[in-house]
């Protein structure tokens, strides 16, 4: 990460006291329906940390006694504070670019035609296949520094640029050693089933059948990837081939995920909800049982605003899931393709004014929902007792700014694992 980013501070504790917001976020994960309006604020809010982990969370002036030398303070008068974001789904570790791409949609040409032709994804598999490991950590780190500019603490990141086992392992070796030495904690994906390599197509069976026999025990073998992934879509992945690989996955001890109803409408919501997964993404054309099956499931709805805004498509039902009782969380799909951003304030801007989610919905589908679809609610996205002290202080003092200052970077400071990593003023 860039040297002026901050110098850490040695000190045992982390304490923040006088925040406008103190937003906890606190209680059962993930957030489902009307429980997302809750956000626990505390005004003139105080957090106390001891070695990374939040040991105590309150108004200022209830501050236990603690050695003042010991701490490294943090001043957040006029500030509102939250758990860092927890950015869900990206697709962060590529080669290459897809420019065009974009302005051939602009022209009329469809996203999954582009890649019928044999452009879209297997473009940046070709590039990604070319790029040496280093080439492509050192992309990854500047992608990670930027995120965290926006108080992204917490990223998943998914393969699926190599559809080979060797370049799927390449990007999950780069993702597990960023997330080793960057701030930012990466939580890596498997996702060979991203689309069918040049070498299998018309041949979408053997290709399921490489990636249970061949590269899903090669990718459980080094413990690369803590979820499995499919784009269960018309043309690439039917149902039943997501079912078999994502039931191989579970085998061997992976989490499921799902690529569900972008498109199409397939019934990848009512797939990722029978087969327990993690998050069910996408969905912006997930079908009236598709959404009541997400909402019983406790499968975490996770919507990309961004994507359907680049691909004009339209936007998914994120009202009527939270009406039903699901529980959603939001992310940016970072990728070269169908949205080449990882920004936080368009999300929450989009999720505002074409979602009709309100900034209480927000805020959790960022943090403590966002932390949930990638199985890491019990460390992260809440500013509770026993959690990791990952923070972000916004340079307003409130989360309503988060939305309301539309598409701009409000974030102030960020702290992670109890140390400020990233500071605007620096
Ligand atoms: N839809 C499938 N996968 C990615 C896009 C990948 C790409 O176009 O490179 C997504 O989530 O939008
Ligand atoms: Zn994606």
């Amino acid at each position: 990460m860039r040297d002026c980013f901050i110098q850490k501070s040695d000190k045992k504790f982390l304490l923040i006291k006088h925040a406008a917001e103190l937003v906890t976020c606190a209680g059962p994960a993930p957030k489902a329906g009307a429980a997302m309006a809750e956000m626990g604020i505390i005004t003139d809010g105080a957090l106390l940390a001891q070695d990374g982990k939040i040991i105590w969370v309150g108004k200022t002036d209830e501050l236990p006694e603690v050695d003042q030398a010991q701490c490294e303070i943090v001043d957040a008068a006029g500030r509102c504070v939250l758990p860092g974001f927890v950015d869900s789904h990206t697709h962060l570790v590529f080669g290459g670019y897809r420019a065009d791409e974009f302005f051939w949609r602009l022209g009329g040409l469809p996203y999954l035609e582009i890649l019928e032709r044999g452009g879209g994804i297997l473009n940046t598999v070709k590039a990604t296949r070319q790029a040496t490991k280093e080439e492509l950590k050192a992309l990854g780190r500047q992608r990670l520094d930027a995120m965290l500019a926006m108080g992204v603490t917490t990223v998943e990141g998914k393969s699926g640029y190599g559809l080979d086992c060797e370049t799927e392992l390449r990007q999950l070796a780069v993702m597990d050693e960023l997330n080793r030495e960057h701030p930012v904690d990466v939580v890596p994906t498997f996702m060979g089933a991203h689309a069918i390599p040049p070498d299998y197509k018309g041949r979408t069976d053997e290709y399921v059948d490489f990636i249970i026999d061949e590269v899903l025990p090669a990718v459980a073998e080094q413990g690369v990837a803590v979820f499995c992934d499919v784009f269960c879509e018309k043309g690439i992945f039917s149902i039943e081939q997501s079912r078999r690989i994502l039931t191989a996955a579970k085998a061997l001890g992976l989490k499921a995920k799902l690529h569900a109803d972008e498109i199409v409408s397939l019934g990848g919501a009512e797939l990722a909800a029978e087969l327990g997964a993690c998050s069910a993404d996408h969905l912006l054309q997930a079908s009236d049982a598709g959404i009541s099956a997400l909402g019983t499931s406790g499968t975490v709805a996770t919507i990309l605003p961004m994507t359907a805004f680049c691909l004009r498509e339209p936007y998914a039902r994120a009202r009527t899931m939270i009406d039903s009782g699901t529980a959603v969380a939001l992310a940016t799909d970072y990728n070269p393709g169908s949205c080449f951003s990882h920004s936080i304030p368009l999300v929450a801007a989009l999720a505002a004014t074409q979602l009709g989610m309100t900034a209480a919905e927000i805020v959790n589908a960022l943090t403590i929902n966002g932390a949930a679809a990638v199985g890491a609610a019990h460390r992260v996205g809440s500013l509770e007792v026993g959690k990791e002290a990952d923070l972000v202080l916004l340079e307003y003092p409130s989360h309503q700014f988060l939305v309301y200052h539309a598409g701009m970077n409000i974030v102030s400071k960020v702290i992670k694992h109890g140390k400020v990593v990233w500071d605007k003023t620096c």
